[in-house]
């Protein structure tokens, strides 16, 4: 009996556990799927007690189906997806869906954030103050839901609820808490200036802790709910993108991690906290102890693509629709999408621009559409590496992970838009792989992050630029650059349009 470590992936869509051992080597994975709920346009929420449910039957899956001993597993870490909104009252019960990371429905609060802040809350947080993070949502609780406001007792992100579920205790690890732009960052601590700008009591802020620490046993309830041992020991995790850089070995300036999940990401790590890209781009505490990274965000990333997939190919095979890309050409035969569907966060901080196809010709067939979906993503990732491109970064390799990782097609096209060597992970399983890491870190079988990197991660696929490619993919994105700015008055003019029809 090996033993092993569970490395919890909380996403968008599911979550995934995967048991890993001191080798480094996947042993089982389970899974479930969980609904997004999105009863108002700019609305996304979810039911916190579908993680919990969800996770358990992963974690008794992976006891029942793949014959893990409960004994077998002697930690267990976290990734969650980042900025979502959970609060809990006095009895810690939750007061109210979780509000998530792509809900924008709070635009009035973050710019009355920046009116009373400014420049100042830029310089705390060192990121502006977007609807996807947590504080503009609380605001748009504390203004619309005074009654919920008030019994609120704990603020939570989702994996913090998750381990809260498994432990009975409260916690919140700097990597999500620099998500909530509450943190001072270069102080590392709750910025008490934030709060008293905004009347939010300091008790709603749980405890922080590192990632790589101690945040106790699995409780008996947890224990008897799910078969695992009350002896595993949990650890702090981190939040999503934080741990896909983990467990996709991204440890120094001149690798980018590419993750295209329910979001797309483009990420870089940063050595020190000094660095303030004034809110362009997101700027956060890493799982790597007294490290930092910062990121670009498209919004609807592998959204866009299942939006598409739903909408026009619901019942065929995903991976099949994916891959019919491959009948159309480089450029998709004169097709451009731009993948705004729920709004935009970089490098267009704008909750009501709105998606478009461009070009559409008589002569274009479906997978020409399912090209223009891949390559317009992609697009708005090469928006995402000008902006550090202008800053001075320079990269040789792209670490692909996330569901989109799954085909070799989007990950050549990726190479082709970037003009960088693309490669993959042996296992596809970057947060769920960096969750791991941490609580093999915490567990004290690794001195540091860097040692476990060395053990855990495998790369597998290389995808090289290819010249002819990139240079059609250069004037593409010289076109796709102008959809922006081209459709933004059209684009904002149909969401009001939809707000005055009370559709929001
Ligand atoms: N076979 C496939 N090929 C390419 N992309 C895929 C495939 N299957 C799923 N995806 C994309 O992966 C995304 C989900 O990625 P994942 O990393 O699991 O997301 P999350 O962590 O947000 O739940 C989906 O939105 C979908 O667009
Ligand atoms: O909002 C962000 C990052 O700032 C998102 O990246 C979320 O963290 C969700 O991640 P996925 O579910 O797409 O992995």
């Amino acid at each position: 009996m090996t033993d092993c470590v569970l490395g919890v992936d909380l996403g968008t869509s599911a979550v995934k556990v995967s048991a890993v051992t001191k080798a480094g080597e996947i042993i089982a994975q389970e899974g479930m799927d969980f609904p997004l709920r999105q009863p108002k346009p700019g609305y996304a929420e979810q039911d916190p007690e579908d993680w919990v449910s969800a996770t358990t039957v992963a974690i008794v899956r992976l006891i029942l189906n793949d014959q893990l001993k409960p004994e077998q597993i002697k930690g267990i870490s976290y990734s969650g997806q980042m900025h979502g909104l959970v609060l809990l009252d006095a009895d810690n019960q939750v007061l109210r869906p979780a509000m998530l990371w792509n809900d924008t429905r709070s635009t009035k609060q973050r710019e009355e954030i920046m009116a009373k802040m400014g420049d100042r809350f830029i310089e705390i947080t060192h990121n502006q103050p977007l609807e996807g993070f947590t504080l503009p949502k609380l605001l748009w609780v504390k203004e619309n839901q005074p009654e919920i406001f008030a019994k609120a007792k704990t603020m939570l992100l989702p994996k913090d609820y998750l381990r809260f579920r498994m432990t009975g205790n409260l916690a919140i690890d700097y990597s999500d808490a620099t998500g909530t732009v509450m943190l001072d960052v270069d102080k590392q601590v709750w910025s008490q200036e934030i709060l008293d700008a905004f009347d939010i009591p300091a008790s709603l802020c749980p405890p922080l802790v590192r990632s790589i620490d101690n945040t106790g046993n699995i409780d008996d309830w947890y224990a008897q709910y799910s078969g695992l041992s009350t002896e595993t020991v949990t650890f702090g995790g981190g939040a999503d993108n934080a741990c896909g850089a983990v467990g996709a070995g991204i440890d120094s300036p001149t690798k980018v991690l590419s993750s295209i999940g329910t979001s797309g990401v483009i990420l870089k790590y940063e050595p020190q906290k000094e660095t303030n890209y004034n809110g362009v781009l997101q700027y956060e505490d890493h799982a790597i102890p007294d490290a930092f990274y910062s990121m670009g965000v498209t919004l609807a990333a592998g959204f866009s693509l299942s939006w598409f997939k739903k909408t026009f190919a619901a019942d065929e095979d995903f991976t099949a629709v994916v891959e019919s890309a491959a009948q159309s050409t480089v450029g998709a035969n004169g097709l451009l999408f731009a993948p705004y569907i729920v709004g935009e966060r970089a490098p267009y901080a704008d909750a009501d621009i709105r998606g478009s196809f461009i070009g559409i010709d008589g002569i274009h067939q479906r997978h020409d559409f399912v090209r223009a979906v891949l390559e317009g993503i992609i697009f708005s990732f090469r928006d995402l590496m000008d902006e550090y491109e202008a800053k001075g970064s320079r990269f040789d390799t792209v670490v692909s992970i996330g569901g989109g990782a799954k085909s070799p097609l989007w990950q050549q096209i990726q190479a082709n838009i970037f003009n960088t060597k693309v490669v993959s992970l042996k296992n596809e399983q970057g947060p769920g792989l960096g969750a791991a890491m941490l609580a093999a870190v915490g567990l004290g079988w690794f001195k540091s992050v860097s040692e476990c990197t060395k053990v855990f991660v495998k790369f597998k696929d290389v995808f090289l630029p290819r010249a002819n490619d990139v240079a059609k993919y250069r004037k593409l994105h010289d076109i796709y650059k102008q959809i922006y700015p081209s459709t933004k008055e059209i684009t904002h003019e149909l969401v009001a349009y939809r707000r005055e029809n009370g559709e929001e």
